[in-house]
């Protein structure tokens, strides 16, 4: 287990002082964000960089599945895939096959949720007692300290599989689509999710259920719904803090107009377009363990915006609790020497949510000790 301090255990054991509110409430009700969402590492500022922004890789799906696509087509393609997540670790997929229609749905869904009056959301709010790493419901993060930067967002974080663990008492009755919608986006994300790791494995000279198995069938899955309100400082406020996925991928679609998400590679910034029906996907931490390290588990945030809400729904794709993840064997030789720890995932879960509220990494503490 990962150390707690006083000043945390009194904060996860009740302070209501650090639990924060509904960001939705302090943008209408508050003209300057209170201090706690202020942002401390503006002076270490790495540059944005608008030239790489067209250079996001978009890789088309279709022309890897499709019975069609000839062979060059389809190795070409995965090829790009493999480039892109080795120097990226994270792409735009099109050609995915999930509808149009769906995607539209999912975002009046999130639209219509975060609409509601805030009596009738809270219906849904998160238990935050700190007892449990992974709070189902309609809140914020859990604050573990009076040092944390707060973000201007808030959320619906609903597990989505196996089927048979969902809470549905956190899953909301309105918009009165709601629960068939996101039913629906669950199977078709989860069969994207299977067969993007597929690939992966593929990619990199794996059987192509090498990940699969790892993960198990029992893997879970979260959706995160997020709602970035606008916010009067979006210079010095973060919709989410610099952070990388804690799981083993992320499937992200993104707002349909409002840009905010933004990727760090090579030192800079680098806003992710808005691709109308792409969806995002990227490499988390289980994953850059898993490949050795071949595959990157990108630190991304999210800006805010002075005029324009945004929303987003994320899905993330995690082992079993009681897996252990380890490099596979296949990619480790004298040449590329195994860079990572075996660590349960129940346990990498703990300390991954212990540091990335705190905004430090978690796969560092992952890193295997070299001789
Ligand atoms: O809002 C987005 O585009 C990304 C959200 C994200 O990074 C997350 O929920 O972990
Ligand atoms: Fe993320």
């Amino acid at each position: 287990m990962a150390e707690t301090s006083n000043t945390e255990k009194k904060a996860s054991s009740q302070s209501s002082s650090l639990l924060s509110k509904h960001v939705q409430e302090l943008a209408i009700n508050e003209d300057e964000p209170p201090q706690r969402y202020i942002r401390k590492d503006r002076d270490r500022e790495a540059p944005i960089d608008p030239s790489l922004s067209s250079s996001v890789p978009i890789i088309d799906l279709r022309l890897i599945s499709s019975p069609n696509s000839s062979t060059q087509q389809k190795q070409d393609e995965i090829g790009k895939l493999k480039s892109a997540l080795t120097s990226w670790g994270l792409f735009q997929a099109i050609g995915h096959g999930i509808p149009s229609s769906l995607l539209v749905e999912l975002h009046e869904m999130a639209k219509g949720f975060f609409d509601l009056p805030m009596e009738e959301k809270k219906k849904y709010a998160m238990n935050k007692d700190g007892t449990q790493n992974y709070l189902e419901g309609y809140g914020n993060d859990l604050v573990i300290s009076e040092e944390q930067t707060l973000e201007w967002s808030d959320r619906l974080y609903l597990l989505i599989k196996p089927k048979d663990e969902r809470k549905l008492n956190f899953w909301p009755e309105n918009p009165s689509r709601f629960r068939e919608v996101l039913d629906e986006y669950s199977l078709k994300s989860n069969l994207l999710a299977e067969f993007v790791l597929k690939v992966m494995a593929e990619s990199l000279g794996l059987e192509d259920d090498y990940f699969l198995k790892q993960i198990g069938e029992c893997g879970t899955a979260f959706a995160r719904f997020n709602y970035y309100p606008p916010c009067s400082r979006p210079d010095h406020v973060y919709g989410i803090k610099p952070h990388a996925d804690g799981g083993a991928i992320t499937l992200v679609l993104q707002d349909k107009d409002v840009e905010g998400l933004q990727v760090f590679k090579d030192g800079k910034w680098i806003k992710v377009p808005v691709i109308p029906d792409a969806i995002l996907i990227n490499v988390a931490d289980q994953i850059e363990i898993m490949s050795n390290g071949m595959y990157k588990s990108p630190v991304h945030r999210v800006i805010t915006n002075s005029e324009k809400e945004r929303f987003s729904v994320a899905v993330f794709y995690l082992p079993e609790w009681e897996k252990e993840i380890e490099p596979a064997a296949k990619l480790i030789s004298e040449s590329t020497p195994r860079l990572f720890r075996k660590i349960k995932m129940k346990e990498y879960g703990d300390v991954f949510f212990q540091k990335t509220t705190r905004g430090i990494r978690a796969i560092d503490w992952a890193r295997a000790k070299t001789a």
